[in-house]
């Protein structure tokens, strides 16, 4: 009998997927009938694909609760090789999602090694109706089960967590962030998460962590984009005593470090491509060496990197590798830019506020309405790191218990136009020279489209001094 939580899950379940839903793979459309004819009755919703591409594609934008794939294809119909191919490549897009072979009656051999690289079960052609149904139906109530506990595990781990990054996301265009976030969260997927500076794909990345089974474990960050030349390989994987004329003592690097737990690479677009051909073996085998010494370790690491370039056209430019970049997306997270959500201005701001209000013990309690209606406008380059710098600073400069518009100091970032100091704000020659900083290197950034080596060239800046500065100025 079913107890009361029980029921309550499966009723929400139900809900939100009102039938299993069932990926059949075959080249020959009368099987993918048939199929269908077999599995629609019993409330099971059938989607077909008739190739291995259209399975890999169907699994981009779907969600299912199990496949059923033939493993012979046009291109080679005896050998089972496609089919086994595309279940390797299914198992890198899912591992958890039950896949279930079909094979010609004869070949058991296939069938065997389908069940080597994860295949949950195997029926023979021609099937057996009722057989067919019980593996079925059982393959996806495992699933479904497996998948409640892990969801009842990351809420309950995000319910105990303190201190977790609070993600404020109610905008129609952060809904698809939300709902990927929570679908592969649990898993073990390498996630790359792009968007421009300030837009939080860091709070993204904590936010997988946090929901992962990894969550025990450490999450350790990298900004390879801030790494000074040299240091790379030493930082990454750590190294020997005397492995170099610095190198007094033996170092773990942040590979070991995230050992069984998470490494965020941020800025991966800025590693060289030396370090690249590294960072690659290290995500294909889990394999590595620590600076100077020659024993092979083995590391178990989810790698969640961030990028606020193009990396498919740094790619054609042949400056990031396309194997490289095939490692790091199995999943893509693209957060807008905060001019693109502003619904959740209000709610960030208040967020900020809030922390700010206690962090320096002011009474601040709120935002005027006009306060509200300049940070609409507002373009935001800098994004939500910019707004939580423009709510710290309102907070120490607020005179009331009210947040008004001057207290917001957003004229100044827009005031500096063109023509240098024409607008409606205060004039270069009245402006402090951090300010005109900041303004100036805004401007960069924005005309750099974000790209902060580009930015840094064009002020005759290092990267890394760049960075200190938008540290500094919360861009
Ligand atoms: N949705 C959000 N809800 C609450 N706070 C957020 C949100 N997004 C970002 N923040 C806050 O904004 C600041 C910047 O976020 P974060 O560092 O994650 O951005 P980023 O995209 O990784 O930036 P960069 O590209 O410069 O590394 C942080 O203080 C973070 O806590």
């Amino acid at each position: 009998m079913a107890t009361a939580s029980q029921t309550g899950s499966a009723a929400a379940a139900a809900e939100f997927r009102p039938a299993p839903c069932i990926l059949i793979a075959d080249d020959q459309p009368p099987i993918l009938d048939a199929l269908e004819l077999l599995l629609e009755p019993q409330g099971y919703r059938i989607e077909k694909a008739r190739s291995p591409f259209m399975v890999l594609e169907a699994m981009k934008s779907g969600f299912y609760d199990a496949l059923l794939i033939d493993l012979n294809y046009t291109r080679d119909t005896t050998s089972g090789q496609e089919g086994l191919d595309l279940l390797s490549q299914i198992k890198s897009l899912d591992s958890q999602v039950p896949v279930i072979v079909m094979t010609a009656w004869a070949n058991v051999e296939l069938a065997v090694e389908a069940m080597r690289r994860g295949a949950r079960d195997f029926i023979q052609k021609p099937w057996d109706n009722a057989r067919l149904l019980t593996i079925l139906r059982t393959q996806v109530d495992l699933y479904h089960a497996v998948r409640r506990a892990q969801r009842l595990e990351a809420e309950n781990r995000l319910l105990r967590a303190e201190g977790l990054p609070e993600m404020i996301a109610s905008a129609a265009a952060m809904q698809p962030v939300l709902a990927t976030i929570a679908r592969i969260g649990p898993s073990d997927a390498n996630v790359l998460i792009t968007g421009e500076h300030g837009t939080g794909k860091e709070v993204v990345a904590q936010t997988l962590h946090a929901l992962s089974s990894r969550a025990s474990r450490s999450l350790v960050a990298v900004n390879t984009g801030a790494l000074p030349e040299g240091t790379f390989e030493s930082e990454l994987f750590g190294h020997v005593k005397g492995a170099f004329t610095d190198a007094r003592t033996e170092r773990i690097g942040r590979f070991e470090l995230a050992d069984g737990g998470t490494l965020f690479l941020d800025e991966i677009a800025n590693v060289p491509p030396r370090q690249q051909a590294r960072l690659l073996r290290v995500l294909e085998s889990g394999e590595m060496e620590r600076v100077g010494s020659s024993k092979t370790r083995r590391v178990d690491v989810r790698v969640l990197s961030a990028t606020n370039a193009d990396l498919r056209s740094e790619v054609e430019a042949q400056r990031f590798r396309a194997d490289l970049l095939f490692r790091l997306n199995t999943v893509e997270i693209h957060l807008p830019p905060l001019r693109e959500r502003r619904e959740d201005i209000p709610a960030l701001a208040a967020h900020f506020l809030s922390r700010y209000a206690q962090r320096y013990r002011k009474p601040v309690q709120g935002i005027e309405t006009g306060a509200i209606h300049a940070m609409l406008q507002h373009s935001w380059p800098g994004n939500v790191r910019e707004l939580d710098h423009t709510i710290e600073r309102a907070v120490l400069m607020a005179r009331s218990s009210q947040i008004e518009v001057a207290d917001l100091g957003l004229s100044q970032t827009r005031a500096f136009g063109p023509a240098g100091g024409t607008g409606t704000g205060p004039g270069l020659e009245e402006m402090s020279l951090e300010s005109v900083e900041s303004i100036l290197i805004r401007k960069a950034l924005t005309r750099c489209n974000g790209n902060v080596s580009q930015a840094a060239e064009a002020l005759g800046l290092s990267r890394g001094a760049l960075y200190r500065r938008m540290e500094k100025y919360g861009i």
